[in-house]
């Protein structure tokens, strides 16, 4: 019996996406479970960013469908899908760097109000917003920078931002590109306790490189190169089969 819980929060159906005629993933499939913390590995040039961009309707599939809670996406905008509630990180680039920290969260809160950026706003209904704002710095763990700029944050605490203001949108499905990409060992460990905290009532699909963190997160783990799945399942499954292990000793992967 089919019930919407047991339903894929995301459904790639034999994606394929052609760049100039170079097939970069190849009749790809994906199911997403609801709840799950689910990475997508593989070694360079494997087809991950471009299979995070297809989801998140950033490029459109050059055949296949997509399917998100159950709809067809694949004709949907980007904007719309993330009005469906799949918000993906935009990386640094997308916080703005004079503002500070609050302000970055309180823009991204008003974002997808039918009000827009209702500045003009009576002082109560201001204030509810600095709360909401502090109380996701809080959840992220960087309230003491709220009255900083971000540009004056340090970088794995910008990236802790960058998160803040994707949590702002309260995203069912949030999609992490290499969240912990640049960082150092510290900021790592913080990201990777942050994002199993986010986790806890959302689903996350991540692209990651750090395999010591897809190992200690991720539910399911899909194993793409050149552009097709190689393996899927824990950690333990994946880490084991003779093609994974081929696949990223012959790309020289040093992750
Ligand atoms: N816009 C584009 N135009 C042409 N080729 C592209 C484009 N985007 C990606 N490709 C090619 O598609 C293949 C897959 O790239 P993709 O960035 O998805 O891989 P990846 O697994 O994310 O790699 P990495 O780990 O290096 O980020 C690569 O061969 C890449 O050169």
């Amino acid at each position: 019996m089919s019930n919407g819980a047991d339903e894929p929060i995301l459904r790639l159906e034999n994606v394929s996406k052609s760049f100039f005629g170079f097939l970069a993933v190849r009749d790809f499939s994906l199911d997403v479970r609801r709840g799950s913390i689910h990475a997508l590995i593989g070694p360079n040039g494997a087809g991950k960013t471009t299979i995070f961009n297809l989801a998140t309707k950033t490029l459109p599939p050059t055949r296949g469908r997509i399917f998100f809670k159950g709809t067809d996406i694949t004709a949907r905008s980007a904007s719309e899908v993330a009005r469906l509630g799949m918000v993906r990180s935009f990386q640094i680039s997308a916080v703005f760097a004079s503002l500070t920290a609050l302000e970055n969260v309180k823009i991204a809160l008003q974002r997808f109000r039918p009000d827009g950026f209702a500045f003009w706003k009576s002082s109560k209904v201001l204030h509810a917003l600095d709360d909401r704002a502090m109380a996701l710095l809080c959840d992220v763990g960087i309230e003491s920078y709220a009255h900083a700029r971000a540009s004056e944050l340090p970088y794995g605490r910008r990236r802790a931002l960058e998160i803040a203001t994707t949590l702002a949108l309260d995203p069912e499905l949030l999609m992490l590109d290499e969240p912990t990409a640049g960082m150092g060992h510290e900021d790592v460990g913080r990201i990777s306790d942050l994002i199993r905290t986010v986790a806890r009532d959302r689903t996350v699909l991540m692209v990651e490189h750090n395999l010591s963190i897809v190992a200690n997160l991720s539910d399911q783990i899909t194993v793409l190169a050149r552009g097709e799945r190689l393996a899927e399942g824990t950690y333990d499954v994946v880490s084991r089969d003779p093609a994974v292990i081929e696949a990223y000793v012959g790309s020289e992967h040093h992750d």
